[in-house]
Order: C-alpha cells, then sequence, then structure tokens
C-alpha cells in the first residue's frame, strides 16, 4: 500500500503541530519520520493509519498492484503497528499472546508460534504471564508481532525503547529478515532505530 500526503496539517485546539505535507510514502521502500519530544512524530504515524483524520490537507491509501483506492475503513487491515501507546494484553502467557494477535493478523510466511518463540528466545518464559515480563521483553513481543504480521505496512514508534544493546542488534536484524519488499515506518529519534531507512521525513520542516 502507498500513502499520499496532500497539503496536510494536523492542529489541536488552535496549536498547529504540523502544516502542508506534500510526501508519497511508496511500497517496498523505508522512511524514518524524525522530530524531537512532542513534535508530531506519533500525531503523523496516527494519520497515516487512519487512526486520525488530518485537519486540512488530503491523505489517499493506495493499493501499489492495482493502482486502486483502498477505502479508510479498510486500511487497519493493510497495517501493522508496534508503539509505546498500544499495549499487550497483561493476562496472557506469551503462547496466548502469539495465537490472540494471529487471529487478527495473519502470521507472515506461514510462521508458527513455535518459531516465533524461537525467534524471540523465550522457550523458558512461554508460559508465563506477559505481566511479569520485563520492559524489553514486552519490547521484542510488540515488535516481533508487528513485524511478523502479514501486512503490507509496517508502523514502528519508537521501536528501540526498553531494549539493550543486544535488543538493539535482535531488532536490526529483526527488519533486515522480514521487511523486504513492505513499506516501513519508523518515528524515531535515536538513530540504532532508523539508520538502514532510506528516507527521512523530518516534522521541524512542516512547522
Ligand atoms: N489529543 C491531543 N490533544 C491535544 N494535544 C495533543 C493531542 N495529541 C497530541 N497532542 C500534542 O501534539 C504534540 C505532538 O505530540 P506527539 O505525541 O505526536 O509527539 P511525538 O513527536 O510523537 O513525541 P515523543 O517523541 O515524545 O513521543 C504535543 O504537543 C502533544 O501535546
Amino acid at each position: 500500500m502507498d500513502i499520499i500526503l496532500e497539503n496536510v496539517g494536523r492542529r489541536f485546539n488552535r496549536e498547529w503541530i504540523f502544516k502542508d505535507i506534500n510526501y508519497h510514502f511508496h511500497t517496498g521502500k523505508s522512511y524514518a519520520i524524525l522530530g524531537i519530544n512532542g513534535s508530531g512524530k506519533s500525531t503523523l504515524l496516527h494519520i497515516l493509519s487512519g487512526s486520525l483524520a488530518p485537519s486540512s490537507g488530503k491523505i489517499s491509501f493506495i493499493d501499489a498492484e492495482k493502482s486502486t483506492s483502498i477505502d479508510i475503513e479498510k486500511v487497519f487491515a493493510h497495517i501493522a503497528i508496534a508503539a509505546p501507546y498500544l499495549e499487550l494484553i497483561e493476562d496472557f502467557t506469551l503462547t496466548e499472546a502469539i495465537d490472540f494477535h494471529f487471529k487478527f493478523k495473519k502470521p507472515l510466511n506461514n510462521i508458527c508460534q513455535d518459531d516465533v518463540i524461537k525467534l524471540l528466545g523465550m522457550q523458558n518464559n512461554k508460559n508465563k504471564q506477559i505481566k511479569y515480563y520485563s520492559s524489553g521483553m514486552k519490547q521484542r513481543v510488540k515488535l516481533a508481532l508487528a513485524v511478523l504480521s502479514e501486512t503490507t505496512v509496517l508502523f514502528l514508534d519508537e521501536p528501540c525503547s526498553n531494549l539493550d544493546q543486544q535488543g538493539i542488534e535482535w531488532y536490526q536484524q529483526l527488519i533486515t529478515d522480514y521487511t523486504r519488499g513492505r513499506l516501513l515506518i519508523v518515528c524515531s529519534n535515536q538513530e540504532v532505530e532508523y539508520n538502514f531507512c532510506e528516507n527521512q521525513l523530518k516534522i521541524a520542516d512542516y512547522k
């Protein structure tokens, strides 16, 4: 799915967060949305995922293969998201969380529950409730569930929050192995999270 922004702006009350963004996000390419805390990265991500309307301008979602427009109500099915504000269900064990997630999103390459657990390196914790996981372990689970969903679009907001050096390397390998051919958008202000992205959109350019 391609996403096209034409003169898109968003304000809350009288405060404009950004204005006049003209941008074409292409399927198969990777993009970093950059800006300081509070600059509007997550707000833009909400607009790009169809969950928040722009205050001005137009957003279009295009099926890249058919060159047809996708209705905004159907956009969510094309997108997987990992973000700090999207929480895991903490009463689930890891095996339950994986099974639940893949009831709604098809697993990429038909990957099975066991393979996801192995990829996470969490065989010894698979029957533990998520609420007892460390913050870094929870972040890995969120990333794996999003990246391993069969969607053409992948949004990652602050993907390395709570990850240690080993976790960061694990994240970069996950991106290398599973995002080819997809539209990848990373919201960040830490280089390790987006240094593989081919394109950069700086929110400060649209104030
Ligand atoms: N629902 C809302 N009502 C009012 N103001 C809002 C709302 N949502 C976001 N804002 C404001 O919009 C601005 C941008 O917030 P946003 O969360 O998009 O920034 P961000 O770049 O993602 O920040 P961070 O790096 O800290 O996550 C902030 O000033 C925030 O207070």
